[in-house]
């Protein structure tokens, strides 16, 4: 029971009302027998304190916290993890949520059209191209340059010069969505941003479709980014949304005349015709460019996204790329059925325990890896991410930098930190779909990593031989021999495999953070 405010007067309506206020007549016998009941009545509502105090204490106990800390470098696929836990733990958040993804996409597909643009201009030009991703990460290929030969004639760059310049308007909406996202949000403290840099592949451009590439970041946010009320920019006019409203009703994006899906309307058939034109694909081959396999592509999917009731789909949600910045935290309830039927390794969960993950989602380029460490103290369990797929591809931020190498390097730091000895650790050997499709395509791991010889260059052995090298180092540098390593072989855009991994993470995790509490 609260207590009055000793200022406050108490309501009419209480009973110790009348036993409590002194009348001024009373008799030394009233006023003793006053102040008797008013003792009485403070004992009650102390010991009423000190029970709820005690029951609140006892709930906090309860309530058990799960943090996860999730690792890897830029692109290694953390937030899309986090999509993956949301989508198992909150699928109401994430369904609400999918409609602010929409901009992100349409910008993830203008900058694919951007990134052909560029290298057909580079093509025009005749640029002498230095494959320098390749290059640089390819010790076999020891500086070489690869040569190439694009047999490209002058009416085919007239073909190409025309469609740059029908497709132009794509690239002021870029920096038009850009702005749109780039939505500080003061209160909050969250903010989507870009910023600019150099690509790790086409040197600072001549022109306006030159290669400086511009990436649009999250940052900083307790719960939902501040980004996604920058939807409300789109979309806000009543009559974009039908009569039957937001929930549930079909949106017609074509009736707000600000709307960015416009100008992408606009421009779909020379987007479709750039796409499907096999001299594109050809200059694209040359250059060892799959846009396939690169973040954030909807190129085979224009036709659908540009629709006027566009609603971002579970898939398409999970494939948007938007970077990280700083540290994101989330939280769920843990409040699905434990696999095994509620049995966890035999052991009963307390029905009456609460458990919440607490996930922190980190930006994983070099120069956002030192806010990491204030977190090694404070988790459970670290899942750390490394794409196998990128062995012949560099950071963003260095492109003297091959991506398998930082990998194992972070990898290598992130086992043999002694802060971290005691914590759980899960490595998720991530996009192992495009380390697939990048072998069945003819890509030689051998020409990257010497060290991998003349075995066979096929998924099994390839992931296998990840899955031992990142294995023997935890073996070789870890300040815990007691300590378990789980490894799994994953592509977090797949939502059906990656919540059976999920799952099975759980249940280990929950073992070992409520082993020696009385919650199992
Ligand atoms: N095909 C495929 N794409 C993936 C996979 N994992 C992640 N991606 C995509 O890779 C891109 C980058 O993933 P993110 O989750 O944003 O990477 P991140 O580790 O959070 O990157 P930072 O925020 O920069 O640290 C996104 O477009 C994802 O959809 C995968 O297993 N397979
Ligand atoms: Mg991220």
């Amino acid at each position: 029971m609260p207590k009055p405010a000793n200022n406050r007067p108490r309501a009419e309506s209480d009973p110790l009302s009348k036993w409590l206020q002194p009348n001024g007549v009373e008799t030394p016998q009233e006023r003793e027998a006053r102040l008797h009941q008013e003792a009485q009545a403070k004992k009650i509502s102390d010991a009423i304190d000190e029970q709820l105090r005690r029951e609140k204490a006892e709930l906090s106990k309860k309530k058990k916290e799960v943090r996860i800390l999730l690792l890897g470098q830029s692109e290694s696929g953390k937030s899309t993890t986090l999509k993956q836990f949301q989508l198992l733990y909150a699928p109401s958040s994430f369904t609400t949520e999918a409609p602010a993804w929409r901009p992100i996409i349409y910008l993830n597909l203008v900058r694919s059209v951007r990134r052909i643009l560029e290298v057909i201009t580079l093509a025009e030009l005749d640029y002498d191209y230095d494959d320098r991703a390749s290059v640089l990460s390819s010790p076999a290929l020891d500086g070489r340059r690869p040569s190439i030969n694009l047999n490209i004639s002058d009416a085919e760059m007239h073909a190409f010069s025309s469609l740059r310049s029908t497709l132009s308007p794509l690239l002021v909406l870029e920096d038009r969505l850009i702005n749109l996202l780039s939505d500080p949000d003061e209160e909050s403290g969250e903010a989507t941003h870009f910023s600019e840099q150099a690509s790790p592949i086409y040197p600072t451009g001549q022109n306006h479709v030159g290669g400086r590439s511009k990436e649009v970041w999250v940052q900083n946010g307790r719960n939902a980014g501040g980004w996604k009320r920058a939807l409300g920019k789109l979309g806000r006019r009543r009559d974009t949304l039908s009569s039957n409203g937001h929930a549930g009703g079909t949106v017609n994006w074509t009736m707000d005349p600000d709307d960015p899906i416009h100008v992408l309307r606009q421009c779909l058939p020379d987007m479709e015709a750039l796409w499907q034109d096999p001299r594109v694909r050809n200059v694209l081959r040359a250059r060892r460019i799959r846009l396939e396999e690169s973040p954030g592509f909807y190129l085979n999917d224009m036709r659908r996204i540009v629709s006027s009731s566009y609603v971002p789909t579970i898939d398409d949600v999970l494939k948007a790329r938007l970077k990280t910045l700083g540290v994101m935290e989330h939280r769920f309830s843990l409040d699905g059925p434990m696999s095994g039927g509620g049995s966890l390794f035999g052991s009963k969960i307390n029905p009456h325990a609460e458990v919440e993950w607490v996930i922190y989602d980190v930006g994983g380029a070099r120069n956002q890896r030192h806010v990491w460490a204030p977190f090694f103290d404070d988790v459970q369990a670290l899942i750390f991410l490394a794409p196998i797929s990128a062995f012949d591809q560099v950071l963003t931020e260095d492109p003297s930098v091959n991506r398998m190498e930082d990998s194992l390097l972070l990898w290598k730091s992130i086992v043999s930190n002694k802060l971290l000895k005691n914590v759980n650790l899960v490595l998720f050997l991530n996009k192992c779909d495009l380390l697939q499709q990048k072998l069945e395509a003819g890509t030689r791991l051998a020409t990257y990593m010497t060290s991998y010889g003349d075995r066979p260059n096929d998924f099994e052995s390839v992931s296998k031989y990840f899955r031992n090298k990142f294995a023997a180092m935890h073996q070789a540098n870890t300040p815990n021999q007691e300590r378990d390593l789980y490894i799994h072989m994953t592509s977090v855009v797949d939502t059906q495999a990656t919540k059976k991994i999920i799952t099975n993470v759980r249940d280990i995790l929950l073992r070992d953070s409520l082993k020696g509490t009385n919650l199992l």
